[in-house]
């Protein structure tokens, strides 16, 4: 079991010395429940988990990413498969980011960090926050994280095509996704100053030169970075947008490694071969 007691950046930093900074996407769409030749429903998630859960006991990643939406999608029972996977996982010593994308006025958000972060809900040890009410309305989830050694991913520059042009727009003489960059700044300033805080960016590796720019602005966060494999991303790209930022980097891909299920064994060989190239990515501890 993972050892909440330390803040989430220091625990991100031993695993991905250990093991790898790469985090297994655990995204049981119906595609991948059809290919893995599981039924969709219920009893088909239960499987996928029992072989997520088995192919990770190989140790070779250190961190795992469930796409919520997923696991929703099943009502009830999805969640509480959801809760296993959670579970499982972190038993199995590896760090668990809840991709909800959650986010609201301040007494909601409140209610979303009591949910994923610390003991009591679906004890995850970072959750995924969009931030269209505003920066500041998640800031009890930032705490919440603060308090319990845990972490909140905001989305920034996503992967997506379509975010683009939200995402650069300007407020005022910033575009938006910079203007998140400097308040996110300020929020690790203010929950743990002069160190690598809490409160992380996703920023996806599918875009150009402006994501090196917010990327900068940002020497604080931990950087969540989907868009490989599927999407287009390589770690080609990643090594140019997050140049000097290395070690707070975590590549995540979901189809590209559950392409190789639903054999345990050809799961471990995606996560080994990926997990090796993220620690090509990583300076030397
Ligand atoms: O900007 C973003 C933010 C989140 N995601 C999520 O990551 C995975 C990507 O799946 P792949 O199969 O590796 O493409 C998925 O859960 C998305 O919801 C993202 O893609 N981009």
């Amino acid at each position: 079991m993972t050892d909440v007691s330390r803040p989430f950046a220091a625990r991100f930093a031993d695993i991905a010395d250990r093991r790898s900074a790469f985090c297994f996407g655990a995204d049981p769409s119906p595609a991948v429940l059809r290919d893995w030749g599981l039924p969709a429903d219920a009893t088909g998630l239960a499987d996928f988990v029992s072989i997520v859960l088995e192919a990770v006991e190989a140790g070779h990643v250190g961190l795992l990413k469930p796409q919520v939406a997923f696991y929703e999608a099943f009502g009830p029972a999805g969640m509480a498969e959801l809760a296993r996977l959670i579970a499982g996982a972190r038993n199995r010593g590896l760090l668990v980011i809840a991709d909800a994308k959650r986010g609201d006025i301040g007494t909601s958000s409140a209610g979303y960090g009591a949910a994923w972060l610390g003991r009591g809900g679906f004890d995850a040890d970072a959750v995924t926050l969009t931030a269209y009410l505003g920066l500041g309305a998640l800031s009890p989830v930032f705490d919440r994280a603060a308090d319990t050694g845990s972490a909140a991913f905001v989305v920034v520059r996503s992967s997506n095509p379509e975010g683009a042009a939200l995402q650069s727009a300007l407020s005022g003489d910033v575009a938006v996704a910079d203007r998140l960059a400097a308040e996110i700044e300020a929020e690790n300033a203010r929950l743990a100053p002069g160190a690598t805080g809490p409160v992380g960016a996703v920023i996806g590796a599918t875009l150009g030169a402006e994501a090196t720019r917010t990327v900068a602005a940002m020497p604080s966060a931990l950087f969540l970075v989907p868009g490989l494999g599927a999407q287009g991303g390589t770690l080609e790209d990643m090594a140019r947008i997050f140049v000097g930022a290395e070690a707070r980097v975590i590549p995540t891909a979901s189809r590209a490694i559950l392409a190789a299920g639903p054999s345990v064994a050809d799961l471990r060989t995606a996560l080994a071969r990926n997990a090796e190239a993220a620690m090509r990515l990583r300076p030397k501890a």
